[in-house]
């Protein structure tokens, strides 16, 4: 049996107690997992403190960026390791980790090499009234060690969206992954190993959240910012334990979102784009949509569309690569998700398709897999339309007028992404900006620039990261003013 460790100052360090980490296909262990300590955390911060003040913190831009590069080759040199141990952590699709997770972890550190390089700084000729004249520059500086925090969906691909930037603006890390997919992290480390990462400037710790690694790293004052994506209450609890050392934080957090489909649409790119926007990754997606809202002279045809749409998938092994569709995360949160999906039926729903859980008749039977599932009829009051519920499931409604729609869609107390699906081009110009969201797609959903901002607004987060926004966030500004004349 693998055991999985903490990386601490280039050294892998077990913990005293040990957890499993469980393969959610057949709820076998796929790895232990050694917890880190307070005292290792204090250890991983020093270590992250002691290279910033090393070779790390003499690198330049350019150095820095030609180090990003060989990391994301390093990834792609284990491209088939990352996606097993990713398959196995979650038990998402060999298909689904081999064309987004992995590939993307490597993006991740060239995007923001190529950005590093080429980001500029502000400068003023400042003249004032009195006669006096300066020039204000701004230099940028590392934030020092930063901690991350991430999530159990989209393992590596959002580690790797805060760690490269972290790392392109020349800080240190100390991250803490998911307590349910340790295991891409920890490969990490020994790409960073290869990759000449100077020890220190990439640490892991394993374990969980509140009174574990997670609580210990994010209020340790040893750490100068934090980033987080996971879920609305966790990033409320984060920010409490930031605030009495006022941390800078950056937060990508839950969603509810809405997708608005128009009777215009190219109703054939609409359902196979509304698919994914519901179904991918077993719905464990934060910019899936769970409210969908179509225009009533092609409600029926919609759902129906759809509908067959989530009978194709296919929910099989995850290593088989026909499978299109594996479970969810874990035992726990299956338990959510069929609660949600009891309480849309006591709320009135008409399942279309789905509300439970399949049988195999294999050992599947013991893993975290749900039915594709479709509601309609439910008041917009439901809960089960206003909580994010995180699998694959969508509420269907309809709407008779552009302003209904955008009410409707702007309905929540979320506001991540929304998407709008439309062939009238002076629609989609009207009705995106006034979407009450961080992220607006038009005939397409998750198509990423990761030049552009990502984040949300309410209950989605704190701050965009993403191109020039997480170098700012990364990233200490020092402005110079220097009196010329
Ligand atoms: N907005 C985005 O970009 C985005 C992306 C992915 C996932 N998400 C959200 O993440 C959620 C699913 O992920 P999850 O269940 O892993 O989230 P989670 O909030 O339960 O856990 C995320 C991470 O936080 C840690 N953690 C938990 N409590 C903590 C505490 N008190 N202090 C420090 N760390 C703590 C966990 O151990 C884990 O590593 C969903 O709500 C989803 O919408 C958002
Ligand atoms: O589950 C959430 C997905 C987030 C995606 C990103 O952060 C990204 O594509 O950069």
């Amino acid at each position: 049996m693998k055991s999985l460790h903490s990386y601490i100052g280039g050294r892998f360090v077990p913990g005293k107690r040990g957890f499993a980490d469980i393969n959610p296909a057949d709820g076998s262990v796929a790895a232990t997992v050694t917890e880190a300590s307070a005292e290792m955390v204090d250890e991983a911060v020093a270590a992250a403190r002691k290279a910033l003040h090393g070779e790390w913190g003499k690198l330049g831009a350019r150095g820095r960026a030609t180090v990003l590069y060989k990391i994301a080759e390093g990834i792609e040199k284990r491209f088939d390791c990352f996606v097993q141990a990713e398959v196995a952590d979650t038990g998402k699709p060999l298909s689904l980790a081999s064309r987004l997770d992995v590939p993307r972890a490597a993006a991740n550190f060239r995007v923001f090499a190529d950005v590093i390089k080429i980001a500029g700084l502000e400068a003023f000729e400042t003249e004032l009234p009195d006669g006096r004249r300066a020039l204000n520059y701004t230099v940028r500086k590392p934030i020092g060690v930063v901690g991350i925090v991430t999530p159990w969906n989209l393992p590596l691909l959002l580690l790797t969206w805060k760690v490269a930037p972290a790392l392109a603006c020349g800080n240190a890390v100390v991250v803490k992954p998911s307590e349910e997919t340790p295991a891409t992290a920890t490969l990490l480390a020994e790409v960073m190993q290869e990759a000449g990462v100077p020890d220190g400037v990439y640490n892991v710790v394993h374990g969980f959240g509140p009174n574990s690694a997670g609580e210990f790293l994010v209020s340790h004052p040893g750490v100068n910012a934090v980033t987080f994506t996971g879920e609305s209450q966790t990033g409320a609890s984060i920010m409490r334990a930031c605030a009495p050392t006022v941390k800078p934080v950056s937060f990508e957090l839950g969603g509810k979102n809405a997708a608005v489909i128009f009777a215009d649409c190219d109703f054939d790119a609409t359902i196979a784009g509304m698919s994914d926007a519901v179904f991918l990754n077993t719905g464990q997606v934060c910019l899936c949509a769970e409210r969908v809202y179509v225009e009533r002279r092609i409600f029926d045809r919609f759902v129906a569309a759809l509908t067959e749409r989530a009978k194709s998938y296919d929910l099989g092994w995850p290593m088989e690569p026909a499978t299109s569709m594996g479970p969810l995360i874990s035992k726990v949160h299956r338990e959510k998700v069929l609660s949600y999906f009891d309480l849309a039926r006591e709320e009135g729903a008409t399942v279309v398709i789905g509300g439970g859980v399949p049988t195999f008749g294999d050992g599947r039977d013991s893993g975290f897999y749900v039915q594709p599932t479709i509601f309609t009829g439910l008041k917009e009051s439901a809960r089960c339309v206003k909580e994010e519920i995180f699998g694959p499931v969508c509420h269907v409604a309809p709407f008779d007028s552009e302003e209904e729609a955008v009410a409707l869609a702007n309905d929540t107390r979320y506001g991540l992404a929304a998407s709008i699906w439309t062939s009238d081009l002076q629609r989609a110009h009207r009705v995106a900006p006034q979407m009450n969201a961080g992220i607006t797609w038009v005939n397409c959903w998750f198509l990423r620039d990761l030049r552009t901002p990502f984040g949300g607004v309410g209950l989605s987060g704190i701050g965009r990261e993403g191109g020039m926004h997480s170098l700012n966030f990364y990233s200490e500004l020092n402005n110079i003013c220097i009196r010329t004349e």
